[in-house]
């Protein structure tokens, strides 16, 4: 693309955004000369990018991105520069189709000329937070990734190859044997990290990607080796728009296009080569010696105008400096390029649909690996399950303590009663204790997620399968020193019965908070949620309140048999109490005889259901747990269905809305 700063007397402001405008009669195709070298192949085979007449907006009605327009094409790399809040992420997850669910979008996003929603492994994308498994080694994490990633059609041995390869590019192999690290223990850095993320994403060699800040916290050399190396990446076909702050001359040299924006407009859109004549024909010449892109980030950044000086470009206001830039390259013969170009992509592109990476490893090998994965970071995790453990059997030790000798006399039944009730509600209670770090693993499942790395299944099922060994040990002894400490009811299947139980209590406790993981946004607000709900299944579980003592609408019906608290308060009684004899000092239930029972004490003391047994009730907690696990991947699933199409419906009375305000004459389509 030739570039000229000579305004044209075509009117761009206003103009309201069709499908027609990709359709541009008597346009010039390409030369090879302005597709950087591209071959044709690259245009048939790779992923281009349009995006015309872009906004986004807020609740509240701020306008985030306000009618950009642009293209990236394979085999070139585009850059987003602009000051610091300007919408570059934002436009970054906007064409990556990620825009959070308080902001609505209009405009036209095309992948090769067609719509289509991008997400769920159609590209990668490189955000800006690193959600990585902080117990693994940076081997470990790239390793794991590529198994996930590449076909089980590729040897392992090259699957090992390539994420080693990938690891020396990013410049790690130093680091490769060093844990990521996270607030529990320091790691790797800052800069290491977003190296770390980016060798995961580029594993696949994917045609779409999206990078923001590859190279925050990194030092100038490092950012150029990574950059170059994502260059290269380009020069087969592969398209990359990336968002940079403070890239060094030569990063800035390894950009095809550039696209400057503030305050959400387009400041320039086009090659780099020309961006410097774009600011010196508009009187904002580039000083010697001044790295151009510290040049227009400090020309169109209006921060700091009141703290420092009245502006940065000859004392003329930022905000000015910026209308003049934005109205000048609006009216400029480049950006009337850029349309023409959009124009050409489309009908180069043809209309293919971008294909999800499908040449990836099968279900039950993804299964496979992120078991494996899961259970090393368990296993490494402080506080995912070994706190719980130590905790666990200090609370077993002073239970045992608090009830030991329990003896056989009538106090004990009540004695018995409340020590079930406690290991039935306040020990699984604790297993929430566990959420944090299953926030954290929930993190890393939607970022790997969204990029198709695996689907929402085999997450359930590794998480499922990994957990079992741990949830049996924290079951089983601090389980082992509660029963036999007091004195339960003896006999092995007896004991073996409890541990089941609480086994499934806290299977269900983990099921349980899942789906509140999966539903409100932060672990703060999980916790209070998660607490809130056992809280409530405690109190009406038939315990503090006899069943028949409930008020009927709402807490016996249906939460009184809902709470999973029933069964295993129900379960632990009848496992207890059954088959056992107590001396009835009080003169017994309704007569006079000197031993009470123990199914009397479960039928006219505590009033359980007795028409089934207790195999019963624990059947009952696995079911929930199944139950709870399958609503978990419903939820999941659900929400990724509903989620473009709520974004359309938004968008499209949201485009209507845009449409009025950028040309108040025009009638909504
Ligand atoms: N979901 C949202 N709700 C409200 N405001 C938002 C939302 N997303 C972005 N913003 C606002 O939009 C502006 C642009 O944010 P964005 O993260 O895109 O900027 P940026 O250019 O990437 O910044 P930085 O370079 O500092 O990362 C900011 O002022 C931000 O507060």
């Amino acid at each position: 693309m030739a570039a000229s700063f000579h305004n044209s007397e075509q009117p761009v402001q206003g103009r309201p955004h069709t499908q027609a405008a990709f359709e541009v009669e008597n346009l010039n195709p390409i030369p090879e000369s302005n597709s950087g070298g591209r071959s044709n192949r690259f245009m048939e085979d790779g992923v281009s990018l349009t995006w015309d007449d872009l906004w986004v907006t807020v609740a509240g009605g701020r306008s985030i991105l306000r009618g950009l327009t642009g293209y990236a094409r394979p085999g070139e790399l585009l850059a987003i520069m602009g000051p610091s809040g300007c919408g570059k992420s934002t436009l970054l997850d906007t064409l990556a189709g990620r825009l959070g669910p308080n902001t609505r979008q209009a405009g036209a996003i095309l992948i090769n000329g067609r719509k289509q929603a991008l997400a769920y492994g159609t590209s990668a994308y490189v955000t800006q937070d690193d959600a990585l498994i902080t117990t693994l080694t940076v081997k470990e994490a790239v390793y794991y990734s590529a198994q996930l990633q590449l076909p089980d059609t590729m040897a392992k041995s090259e699957k090992k190859e390539r994420a080693e390869m990938t690891i020396r590019e990013m410049g790690l192999q130093d680091a490769m044997d060093t844990r990521i690290g996270g607030w529990g223990a320091k790691g790797l850095s800052g800069g290491q990290k977003r190296r770390v993320s980016i060798c995961i994403e580029i594993l696949t060699r994917p045609k779409l990607l999206f990078l923001d800040e590859p190279t925050s916290g990194l030092d100038s050399a490092a950012s150029y080796y990574v950059m170059s190396r994502i260059t290269s990446l380009n020069q087969n076909g592969r398209t990359v728009i990336a968002s940079i702050h403070q890239p060094s001359f030569e990063v800035f040299q390894l950009f095809t296009n550039l696209y400057l924006l503030s305050a959400g407009k387009s400041v320039y859109f086009g090659p780099v080569s020309a961006a410097n004549e774009f600011f010196a024909s508009n009187g904002f010449p580039c000083p010697s010696l001044q790295n151009p892109s510290d040049h227009f980030l400090k020309t169109i950044n209006k921060d700091f105008d009141k703290d420092i000086e009245l502006g940065y470009a000859n004392g003329i206001p930022t905000e000015e400096v910026i209308d003049i830039l934005v109205k000048s390259y609006k009216s400029s013969d480049v950006y009337q390029m850029v349309q023409q170009d959009i124009a050409q992509i489309c009908k180069q592109g043809g209309g293919a649909i971008l294909e999800k990476n499908k040449r990836q490893a099968k279900f039950f090998s993804q299964c496979h690996v992120l078991t494996r994965r899961s259970f090393i970071n368990m296993s490494r995790d402080l506080g995912y399950y070994w706190m719980r453990l130590c905790i666990y059997i200090a609370l077993a030790v002073v239970l045992g303590t608090v009830f030991s000798r329990i003896g056989m006399d009538d106090g004990s039944i009540q004695a018995r009663g409340s020590l079930i009730m406690f290991v039935a509600s306040f020990l699984t209670f604790m297993s929430i204790g566990g959420f944090p770090s299953f926030v954290e693993e929930m993190k890393i499942f939607e970022r790997e997620r969204l990029n198709g790395h695996y689907g929402v299944t085999a997450f359930v099922i590794g998480n499922t399968l990994s957990a079992l060994p741990f949830l049996a040990m924290v079951a089983l002894i601090p389980g082992a020193i509660t029963y036999f400490l007091p004195g339960l009811h003896s006999g092995y299947q007896h004991f073996c019965f409890f541990v089941a139980i609480l086994f499934a209590c806290m299977m269900l406790v983990e099921s349980l908070m899942m789906i509140v993981a999966s539903l409100v946004p932060n672990f703060l607000m999980g916790i209070i949620v998660g607490a809130g709900i056992q809280g409530l299944m405690i109190l009406v579980g038939g315990f503090f309140r006899l069943p028949t003592d409930l008020p009927k609408p709402v807490l016996k019906y249906p939460l009184y048999h809902i709470a999973f608290h029933k069964y295993a308060y129900q379960g632990l009684f009848k496992n207890e109490f059954e088959g056992m004899t107590f001396p009835n000092v009080q003169g017994g239930i309704g007569g006079s005889a000197p031993t009470i029972t123990g199914e009397e004490i479960l039928n006219q003391i505590w009033h359980l259901e007795m028409g089934y047994s207790k195999w019963v009730d624990l059947a009952v907690l696995f079911a929930m747990v199944v139950f709870y696990r399958l609503l978990f991947l419903v939820i999941v699933k659900t929400t990724e269905k509903m989620k473009p199409v709520v974004a359309k419906l938004r968008s499209a009375t949201h485009k209507e809305r845009v449409q009025v305000m950028v040309n108040p004459s025009a009638t909504p389509l």
